[in-house]
């Protein structure tokens, strides 16, 4: 039994995670919030129920975003908490409840939008900004302070009287309008839309090049004052001060007497939120006292003394008027409902995602069924339901293509999965095109100048059917195609030959070997020198290399068994694409490991571990995957585990934090 719910906890913790990663990290969720939110109370109440399962990293603890490599990572100094949800007003009045239970005077809320972005904190000194750190995992955040001082509403010098030093948190958002604006000029530049206006919010932070995020056009609301000294005695009294020091503050917020008032608010927004220029996703209420703020302190993951109030997703009935079928860049099968246009959360909707075939035959879908549609946490709309009592005797149930629309090939369905794949990959029009789209992309060969559109026009013009046909182009070829100058045709050229200096490695991502991601073909790429070594390996060499596996090393060994492949490989090879290790991927710095072998475990915080071994081949080590007694260094981040306690068992080994590496590297 209770091994049983220790899976259970464990396969949801598992599950939340992996959402937590695609809404933070990726910015693209895959359910919808309420789905996230009824989940992680799934867990809360197991959890409860079973404190010996407690665990730190839970994503019931955890906030859960997390760091990127691509910023520095900065320690808050105070803690970035979440909030708490609720539904409905019961849940409200118990949280009223609770609070009266602690505090025996009368209590005041301030009741405010939820705007629906991405989290910031802001510290200024002496009435400058000087850094800007995203929530991250709540206590620990991205750095992106140049990319903050884009943001034009956010002041980099304060006016009036302002505290020496403290911390401003808010939320960056976007507009329903330059979220517009922002899609329509990507879909003319043949670029995929961006889903909902938080994604684009949050991904455009984490952008690298802080010309990019100005144009964007984010904007912000800040709504809460840190430090370590406060000047004021409620949370009312801080936000009319931040206000006067130049920030911008919700004009919505409303001080609140008690729940009646609460509920006013909550509806008023439930109705009018739909006519807002930006988009929130329900109201937030705090006690308004920073005293008895205090005395309520927090629970592990949100404050006591604030709550938010989700808005409940709208739902709308309409006609479905017949299921179509997309075919991905990866040749995935897409179901898609094709719905009487109704208006829903103030938008019109006329399609909606069915997923897959298990979803359409779980809602026992039917031609022309009327069906419910709902909009939860914004995301792409999702039919709910199916008013069956509307259903004519005579209609029939929908029926899953067997066949690639695009294509004809027949479909295939992988064991463990639910979705249906076109197994077409290099003839089938969208794969062919989204191989190419891949690489030239910034992660492959970096085309700059090269876009989806104009990849596939010269698809449709039948120039190019994979990759070594864009060495092949010439300027009087590209010429012709829709809205192309003479100066832009030029850049394209000189993209595609500057391609060719692009690293091996980079290449090998590029060529969109089924599996072989980035990192994968950067451990290849390590343990290959050229393409012809890779070519000869068998699957078990393949899994030899350190975390390729057998699915990998089978998609390999394939790709090298097609021969139009090798005819690519080889054309690659004759325009002279990088298709061997380069001289300076192995530079030497020093021999200061030599003979030595290292090992890294734990989370690291000041390097990443791809980084750090690469430190190490540099000074000449080498490092292996597991401890035992071959192991010289094992170097530990925080939370180290099994490793450590191995390492320490065995006695030999030294231990090292990451500064002490650093040290003995110089
Ligand atoms: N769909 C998914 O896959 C998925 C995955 C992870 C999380 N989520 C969703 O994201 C949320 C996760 O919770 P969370 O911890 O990010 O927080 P949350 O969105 O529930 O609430 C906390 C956040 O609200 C924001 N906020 C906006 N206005 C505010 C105001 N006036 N005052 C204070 N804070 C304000 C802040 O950024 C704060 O960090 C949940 O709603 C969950 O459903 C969805
Ligand atoms: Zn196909």
């Amino acid at each position: 039994m209770s091994e049983n719910i220790q899976q259970k906890i464990e396969q949801l913790r598992k599950e939340l995670n992996q959402h937590n990663e695609n809404y933070y990290l990726m910015d693209e969720p895959s359910i919808s919030d309420l789905e996230f939110d009824l989940l992680l109370k799934e867990l809360q109440d197991l959890e409860a129920k079973h404190p010996e399962f407690h665990d730190d990293n839970s994503p019931t603890v955890r906030v859960g975003g997390g760091v990127t490599k691509i910023f520095p990572t900065v320690q808050h100094q105070f803690r970035m908490y979440s909030l708490d949800n609720s539904y409905d007003y019961d849940d409200l009045a118990d949280w009223e409840k609770r609070i009266i239970k602690t505090i025996d005077e009368p209590v005041e809320f301030v009741a405010e939008l939820k705007y629906d972005g991405a989290s910031i904190s802001i510290l200024y000194e002496n009435g400058k900004l000087v850094q800007a750190v995203t929530r991250g995992d709540g206590f620990q955040g991205d750095e992106i302070t140049s990319n903050v001082k884009t943001i034009s509403d956010i002041p980099v010098k304060l006016t009036g009287d302002f505290p020496e030093r403290f911390f401003m948190r808010g939320e960056i958002y976007l507009t329903r309008k330059n979220f517009d604006k922002i899609n329509k000029q990507r879909e003319e530049e043949g670029l995929d839309l961006f889903m909902n206006p938080r994604n684009t919010a949050s991904g455009s932070l984490k952008m690298q090049d802080s010309g990019e995020v100005r144009k964007r056009r984010l904007s912000s609301v800040l709504y809460q004052f840190v430090s370590q000294e406060v000047p004021a005695e409620s949370h009312w009294e801080l936000l009319h001060q931040a206000h006067d020091w130049g920030f911008t503050i919700s004009e919505q917020a409303k001080l609140c007497k008690n729940l009646d008032e609460i509920k006013e608010f909550i509806n008023f927004w439930d109705t009018e939120r739909h006519n807002l220029p930006f988009e929130i996703d329900g109201i937030v209420l705090k006690v308004n006292s920073l005293k008895q703020q205090r005395q309520l302190g927090y629970t592990a993951k949100s404050p006591r003394w604030a709550m938010a109030y989700k808005f409940k997703a709208e739902k709308v009935e309409t006609e479905l008027e017949k299921v179509t079928y997309q075919v991905g860049r990866t040749g995935a099968i897409t179901p898609v409902a094709n719905l009487k246009p109704v208006l829903l959360a103030g938008t019109t909707v006329k399609r909606a995602s069915l997923h897959n075939e298990d979803i359409i035959k779980k809602l026992g879908l039917h031609e022309h069924d009327f069906v419910y549609v709902e909009k939860g946490g914004e995301i792409i709309p999702k039919i709910v339901g199916v008013n069956e009592e509307k259903r004519t005797s005579d209609s029939k149930e929908i029926e899953y293509i067997k066949n690639c629309p695009e294509c004809g090939t027949e479909l295939i369905k992988l064991e463990d999965q639910a979705i249906h794949f076109c197994p077409n990959d290099l003839h089938c029009p969208p794969q062919v095109v989204g191989r190419m789209i891949h690489y030239v992309s910034r992660k492959a060969l970096n085309i700059d100048n090269l876009g989806s559109e104009t990849i596939e026009q010269l698809y449709k013009e039948r120039l190019i059917e994979n990759p070594a046909d864009f060495y092949a182009l010439t300027k009087e070829q590209i010429l012709p195609l829709d809205r192309m100058a003479e100066k832009s045709a030029q850049n394209i050229i000189d993209g595609i030959e500057k391609s060719k200096e692009i690293p091996f490695e980079k290449v090998l991502f590029g060529i969109g070997i089924k599996h072989v991601g980035e990192t994968v073909a950067k451990k290849l790429v390590k343990n290959f020198n050229t393409i012809e070594d890779l070519k000869k390996a068998t699957a078990e060499e393949l899994c030899q290399v350190e975390d390729i596996g057998m699915k990998i090393a089978v998609s390999i060994v394939d790709f090298f068994n097609n021969p139009e492949n090798i005819l690519m490989l080889e054309r690659l090879k004759s325009y002279g694409v990088q298709l061997e290790k380069g001289e300076n991927t192995n530079e030497v710095l020093s021999n200061a490991l030599e003979g030595k072998t290292f090992l890294f475990t734990g989370k690291l915080s000041l390097f990443t571990r791809e980084s750090a071994e690469e430190m190490v081949e540099k000074h000449g080590g080498k490092n292996i995957s597991a401890v035992s007694k071959n192991l010289n260094y094992l170097v530990v981040g925080e939370k180290a585990g099994s490793k450590l306690k191995k390492a320490q068992d065995i006695g030999t080994i030294t231990i090292l934090d990451e500064q002490e590496f650093l040290d003995l590297i110089g």
